[in-house]
């Protein structure tokens, strides 16, 4: 930048403001957009309580803001700067005023973080802008210099909101968070619900979404959801949901749960209550039943991991656009797309986001559905399967379906349950065999611990850490592949798929490998990935990593804290992930850690050292012990691991801060292997599974006459065909041992000889593709931290 467009910059001033109901993650998305603003060499402004400030304008309203304004924001719920439901700006009257108030201020652009009504507004704002101007210098209330000046305003938009209802972008921020809360919350009603084996009937958020309803239901395995996109429609929904509820609890299960969406309708359109429901479960099946209303509980306290990630990655491309635009650019919404952060146009997104209330106001309800995102529906048919899987009884489990074997490998990590539970249902509502390996490959070989899985038995399974089944880092080859394809043999799989990490991706590559020699192997074999260190090739995303990433930053953020609150203090927090720094550089986003430190970056350089060493002790000293100044340096335990560890770490920080501050070393250990799966796993692992499934389905010997592949294989597994006649036949089985890999918000199939052979880096277990390296430059920006 020369210093005249430094300059120019410099009087370059844009405002944020948050608006409509808050949501977790917004403090996040001001700060990373104030801080990103500062960086960019601009004023960064604020503006108070939403629309309502930007009305009543003066410096008590649209304040100027400096870096420090925002430290510590991360961690904080709802919206620090305020918010409001404003009806003053939704008349032009209002809107005028707003634009006087801004030229006033000296603003030059604005971005607003809120739902889609606050995004219309300001679509309707900046539309409506030439002739607001224009009135004002018209009757005199500006000058002619200031009308040139600010003829132009600049707006962006990026969505903050629990309801995850704007199209265009896969995740709202605070919706996740949201979901956490509700998660927790039927998880607690459920213990109660079990003491008496009653029926509860939960009230979420969403006034035009089922978004969280639908997710919430498959994370906690509800009997019943209630959304506004889909009401029953061939019977009426108290026939259907007594017939589900009567069933589940005829085989067995003691709790019911019932979810309503706030925005719940009949299929006329009539509003479905809480009482409706509880009406039809006490009256009409006579359990004891009771209401609970989750209310603003659920847009209560700290932000998800995932929330803060992506509020901190769109504040800074929301600032990227506002500086790029020009006035005849659209103005753009920050979206997240593919797992992408992506720009939208701002009036299409508020106009597509429209026709889904209207669809469902004209009772359009296929067309409100088919507005949704792709994975909607998907989660949508997910869940209506796996609540049918208890009317396939266990004596119809007929000759037709397969055998599918289970296996976990690996560490547990958060979502393996849930993977299971979903594997299992889903199985059975397609009259498949679910079979249980206990205890990894080593367990089938000592103790031939096959075991079916019913029904009953994976009540609960859905929310439960850790490891039901049993997991073991034991490869084939270290337990013995021969005993393991007798095993095989003798319980007749059809179907294998393997939930795990690294080494699972190493088991299935063995098995897949042992084909040639063992046809029992001949089946179709699945690797989903589930690990907390995220390092499976093929995969941008592993089951468990969600999990993990969120208890360590619940461990940060009470580190932190601690810092905080002791004079000039800093901690060096030791992370798991083995050669990945994925984890290490998630936590360091999300929790504002001012260094991190992962193993792809090689050995940690002594001129870097220095360098964070000054930059800390720098800002301790002009800290002079204000509030909410601790600071966090993560380190991956695999960063430098001969030289480094984190005690000696500290006690280097220490000595070379000369009494500037000092540092102590914090070690989360297993603690972030989880607990609890995060809802983000728990919904993931059931999309996961029950696309697992499909694939074996799709090589399995039920689709020998549909698919030549399929027929191959099984003809290879009875002797048939000799499989290792030729390399092209091989090839052609290649397909049917497969991992499933996350890229965006698809799912892919790959051969796992494929992600064996070229993606991944066997040595140091890791993809060769580091995905998410883009995501180091900017937790370090925002921190101030300089890189060599
Ligand atoms: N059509 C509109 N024209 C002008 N301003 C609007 C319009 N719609 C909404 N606003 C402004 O945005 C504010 C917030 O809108 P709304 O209450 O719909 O919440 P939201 O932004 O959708 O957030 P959420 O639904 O998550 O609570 C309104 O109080 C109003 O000031
Ligand atoms: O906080 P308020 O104004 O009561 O609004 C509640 C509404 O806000 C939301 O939380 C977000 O739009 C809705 O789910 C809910 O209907
Ligand atoms: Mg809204």
């Amino acid at each position: 930048m020369t210093v005249e467009e430094s300059q120019q910059m410099k009087q370059k001033a844009i405002a944020v403001m948050t608006s409509g109901g808050d949501a977790p993650g917004m403090n996040a998305n001001v700060r990373s957009i104030v801080r990103t603003i500062i960086n960019k060499n601009c004023r960064a402004y604020v503006v108070m309580e939403g629309y309502e400030g930007l009305v009543r304008g003066g410096k008590d309203y649209i304040k100027e803001c400096n870096w420090e304004f925002v430290r510590g924001w991360l961690s904080e719920g709802g919206t620090n700067i305020g918010t409001a439901r404003c009806m003053e700006f939704r008349e032009r009257k209002g809107r005028l005023t707003a634009c006087k108030n801004l030229i006033d201020a000296g603003i030059d652009a604005l971005i607003v973080c809120g739902g889609d009504g606050s995004l219309t507004g300001a679509d309707l704002f900046r539309s409506e802008w030439p002739s607001l101007i224009k009135e004002l210098k018209d009757t005199a209330i500006i000058s002619t210099e200031k009308y040139d000046r600010y003829k132009h305003l600049n707006i962006c938009g990026t969505v903050g909101s629990i309801d995850n209802d704007m199209s265009t972008t896969d995740a709202t921020i605070g919706a996740y968070s949201a979901l956490d809360r509700i998660c927790t919350a039927i998880d607690y009603i459920e213990a109660t619900a079990y003491s008496h084996s009653r029926a509860f009937v939960v009230e979420v958020m969403g006034r035009n979404c089922g978004w969280l309803a639908l997710m919430a239901g498959i994370a906690t395995s509800a009997d019943y959801i209630f959304i506004p996109e889909k009401p029953a429609q061939t019977n009426s929904w108290e026939d259907q949901m007594s017939e589900i509820v009567t069933r589940h609890r005829a085989n067995g299960k003691r709790t019911t749960i019932v979810i309503v969406a706030e925005g719940a309708i009949d299929n006329n359109l009539n509003p479905i209550t809480c009482d409706d429901v509880h009406k039809v479960l006490s009256g009409r099946l006579n359990l004891d039943t009771r209401i609970t209303i989750l209310g603003h509980v659920q847009r209560g306290g700290t932000a998800v991991a995932y929330d803060r990630v992506i509020a901190t990655l769109q504040g800074v491309e929301a600032v990227n656009a506002i500086i790029e635009s020009t006035p005849e650019t659209p103005s753009p919404l920050i979206a997240i797309n593919e797992n992408k952060i992506t720009r939208k146009p701002l009036m299409e997104s508020v106009a597509l986001t429209k026709s889904v209330a209207d669809a469902i106001a004209a009772k359009d309800f296929e067309k409100a559905m088919s507005l949704r995102d792709v994975e909607f529906k998907e989660h949508l048919n997910n869940f209506m399967s796996m609540n049918s899987s208890d009317k396939v009884l266990p004596k119809e489990i007929t000759d037709k379906g397969m055998n599918i074997a289970i296996i976990n490998i690996g560490a547990p990590a958060g979502g393996m349950n849930s993977a299971v539970y979903s594997i299992t249902t889903y199985c059975l509502s397609q009259g498949h065999n679910p079979l249980a390996i206990h205890n990894g490959f080593t367990g089938l070989v000592r103790h031939d611990s096959v075991h079916p899985l019913t029904w009953k038995q994976m009540i609960g399974w859905q929310s439960k850490g850790g490891c039901e089944i049993g997991t073991n880092r034991h490869t084939p080859k270290e337990a013995g592949v021969e005993d393991i394809a007798a095993l095989f043999l003798k319980h007749n799989f059809d179907g294998l798929v393997i939930v795990g990490g690294f080494e699972a991706l190493v088991s299935l590559q063995q098995l897949q490998d042992a084909r040639a020699d063992y046809p029992s192997f001949r089946i179709p074999m699945v690797l989903i990935p589930a690990t907390l260190s995220n390092n499976v090739p093929g995969t941008e995303y592993s089951l468990g990593a969600d999990t993990a990433l969120n208890s360590l930053m619940q461990y940060c953020d009470i580190i932190k804290q601690s810092a905080s609150s002791t004079r000039a203090r800093a901690f060096v927090v030791e992370v798991q992930g083995g050669n990945s720094g994925y984890l290490t550089t998630l936590a360091s986003l999300a929790c504002g850690a001012q260094i991190s430190y992962v193993p792809e970056e090689g050995n940690i350089s002594i001129l870097q050292l220095e360098k964070d060493i000054q930059n800390l002790k720098d800002s301790f000293k002009t800290a002079k012990g204000r509030d909410r100044f601790g600071k966090l340096v993560l380190k991956a335990t695999n960063a430098s691991l001969r030289t480094w560890d984190s005690h000696t770490l500290a006690k280097v920080l220490t000595e070379e801060a000369d009494g500037a501050f000092d540092a102590k070393a914090a070690i989360p250990g297993h603690v972030q292997q989880g607990g609890l799966p995060s809802p983000m796993d728990r919904t993931r692992a059931t999309r996961l599974a029950i696309r697992a499934v499909k694939f074996l389905e799709e090589f399995g010997k039920n689709n020998v006459e549909q698919s030549a592949t399929a027929k191959q294989l099984y003809a290879s597994r009875f002797g048939e065909t000799q499989y290792n006649e030729s390399n092209e036949f091989i090839d052609d089985l290649i397909e049917t041992a497969a991992v499933l890999g996350t890229k965006g918000s698809h799912l892919n199939f790959t051969s796992v000889k494929q992600i064996y052979e070229t993606d991944s880096d066997l040595i140091m277990r890791m993809p060769k593709n580091i995905h998410w390296n883009h995501i180091r430059e900017v937790a370090d920006a925002l921190v101030g931290r300089e890189r060599i």
